[in-house]
């Protein structure tokens, strides 16, 4: 089995219930797509826009509880992001670690929640630049892999998703071979916590644009994107799925 391409958008705190037509464009345009399409909207319009996806755009949350239920205000579980239609889940995002100090034994339990309610957690790693700059990368990557996966994960539950902090939002990307480098690692690290590691779809995030997506899809390793910005708008995402779908 060779790892699922997936193109899979992160609306993170953006859009409301008009915006879901841009679920429906999409639906439109990639009915035949040969890579998986992914739209993870802010909690409130999941369960719309798994009515707007058609079966062709899946729908996932951005985070879920690591409990099944409970006394937990404000916090969503993986089986009710399950029963709104989600399939997937953004776990570990660089922004909820930095905002509520999600460490990696955190993610790895909400992991954990995401596969037994039958999600697929997509677990998010990457490094500041303080930490590439200090030559850290690889080492903080091998920790947050090592960290942040729970046992029990398999290509078919998981996804992880590379994302350097200091590109996200920013316009700036790492070079060809910083993106390659930090997916080789991922691959190799991805046998002993995964198993199958060549199975499992690795994704790129962080300023990802129509303009540079086919350059990075063609990098080894890299099983698709986890685009922010540039997924809100059905012509930049349905441009980027469009240059996975040809990679
Ligand atoms: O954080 C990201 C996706 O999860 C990337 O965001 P941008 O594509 O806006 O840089």
């Amino acid at each position: 089995m060779a790892p699922r391409k997936l193109a899979a958008g992160n609306w993170k705190m953006n859009g409301i219930l008009a915006s879901l037509d841009e679920i429906d464009a999409l639906a439109l345009a990639h009915e035949n797509a040969g890579c998986d399409i992914l739209i993870c909207p802010p909690a409130l319009l999941v369960q719309p826009a798994a009515w707007h996806g058609k079966q062709i755009v899946a729908i996932g949350g951005q985070d879920c509880h690591a409990n099944a239920s409970g006394a937990h205000t404000g916090d969503i579980s993986a089986a009710q992001l399950k029963d709104a239609g989600a399939e997937y889940v953004i776990l570990g995002h660089s922004e909820r670690r930095a905002d509520h100090n999600e460490t990696d034994a955190q993610i790895a339990a909400k992991a954990a929640a995401a596969h037994a309610a039958d999600l697929i957690a997509i677990i998010c790693v990457g490094e500041t630049e303080a930490q590439r700059d200090a030559g850290e990368t690889l080492d903080i990557i091998a920790r947050q892999l090592a960290g942040s996966i729970p046992a029990g994960s398999t290509a078919a539950n998981t996804v992880i998703a590379y994302e350097p902090v200091w590109a996200i939002g920013t316009g700036r990307t790492p070079t060809n071979d910083q993106i390659a480098e930090v997916h080789a690692l991922m691959r190799d690290r991805l046998e002993s916590l995964v198993g199958s590691a060549g199975d499992v779809t690795l994704l790129y995030g962080g300023s990802v644009k129509p303009g540079n997506a086919a350059e990075i899809f063609a990098l080894p390793n890299v099983n698709g994107a986890l685009v922010g910005g540039a997924s809100l708008t059905a012509s930049d995402f349905g441009a980027i799925i469009t240059a996975l779908d040809a990679a």
